[in-house]
């Protein structure tokens, strides 16, 4: 029997290349499309790859014309809310012109489900804590807009065109495959938790801590971090609820719990018996003082309960793709783990611009 075949375009990130290995395991074929400006083509592996922009209208109707998906799971976009600042334009091309250009091939082969990542940069400066989904949404940044205007965007192609959706808010995304064969290697990288762990592996020399008065339990940040496998499986839930019929939904993705940026520097210390040298700096522009969700929403709609997103267990999946050992753990780390992670960080400069292939 011939799998359905699923359009995962940034299939090659990290949050969809995790999705794809997912997907697979189901039945499904992830047909990743992605022009590898972010992504990574060795972690696109359960399926073919199509090389394109999402801006190309002609190579995503090829792609949809060959596969003929019956959903598309759009995670393709730029996701630095600091390089959104200075790079609008960037932002809103590929993230909003993008987004309709996916929508429109998707109408045109009368494909109605669609699975959206979307941010909990799109509440901007939450109004309470937790966050709900009935927050108000005032972004403030420009990566935090364009997100905000693709949910907009499909809402309308929704009530317009019969297409159904399910936009999905991810907290702050983490971790690695605990099977070892996908991980998190952003070029740049600025996320808070590989870098914490290319310090305590002398990757870098040591982990800046932006800004530690803010009004928290200890004066750093608080994020809600929730393990990539938990956001795949999430992406997993929402298909087979847009399969079932289930109506449109618009979800938070995260634990419900907030973690400090001490928190995780101890939490890495203490997974990987390594001190973390660390400097103290002033506050980085935009940061919410604490964000965390309330994901009873995803638990009620999609039956979505995180099982991995303990911070030890976040650390202990991520580290070796940074060289590090980790104390002894349940999970089954593969050996070769830290091996593909330096392979990674020495190739990292990225892929190719082959608009419209298709391998
Ligand atoms: O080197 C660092 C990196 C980050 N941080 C701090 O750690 C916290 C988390 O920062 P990250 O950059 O990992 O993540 P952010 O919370 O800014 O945004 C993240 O979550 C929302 C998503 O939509 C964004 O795409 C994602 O980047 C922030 O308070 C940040 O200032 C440091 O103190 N040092």
């Amino acid at each position: 029997m011939t799998r359905p075949a699923i359009l995962v375009t940034g299939g090659a990130g990290f949050i969809g290349s995790h999705t794809c290995k997912q997907l697979a395991g189901a039945g499904y074929l992830p047909v990743v499309f992605d022009n590898l400006s972010r992504g990574n083509e060795k972690s696109v592996a359960w399926g073919p790859l199509v090389v394109g922009d999402i801006r190309d209208r002609d190579a995503l109707q090829r792609a949809m014309k060959t596969y003929r998906p019956t959903a598309v799971i759009h995670f393709a976009a730029l996701a630095y809310v600091g390089e959104s600042v200075h790079e609008p334009a960037d932002y809103y091309s590929t993230n909003v012109t993008g987004t309709i250009a996916v929508l429109d091939a998707a109408r045109a082969n009368a494909i109605d489900d669609i699975i959206f990542s979307s941010s909990c940069a799109t509440y901007g400066v939450p109004e309470a804590l937790p966050v709900r989904e009935t927050s108000s949404q005032n972004p403030i940044s420009p990566y935090g807009r364009t997100k905000l205007m693709g949910e907009q965007i499909i809402g309308d192609y929704a009530s317009a065109y019969g297409m159904k959706f399910a936009i999905l808010r991810y907290f702050n995304a983490c971790g690695a495959d605990p099977d070892g064969e996908l991980g998190e290697w952003h070029s740049p990288e600025t996320h808070l938790i590989p870098r914490v762990l290319m310090a305590a592996s002398g990757i870098i020399d040591e982990i800046e801590v932006f800004g530690t008065d803010y009004d928290t339990s200890d004066g750093t940040c608080v994020r809600d971090y929730i393990h990539v496998s938990d956001l795949a499986r999430a992406h997993l839930k929402a298909l087979m609820h847009l399969e079932g019929g289930g109506q449109s939904l618009a979800v938070n993705l995260g634990t419900g719990r907030g973690v400090s940026i001490k928190e995780i520097v101890q939490a890495v210390s203490r997974v990987t018996a390594r001190s973390v040298p660390a400097v103290f700096r002033t506050r980085r522009p935009g940061d919410p003082a604490e964000l965390y969700a309330d994901p009873g929403s995803a638990r009620e709609c999609l039956g979505f309960v995180p099982e991995l997103s303990d911070i030890d267990t976040i650390v202990r999946t991520a580290a070796p793709f940074f060289g590090l050992k980790t104390k002894p753990t349940r999970l089954p780390l593969a050996k070769t783990a830290a091996p593909v992670a330096l392979r990674w960080l020495r190739n990292s400069g990225g892929g190719s611009s082959r608009a419209g292939q298709i391998r």
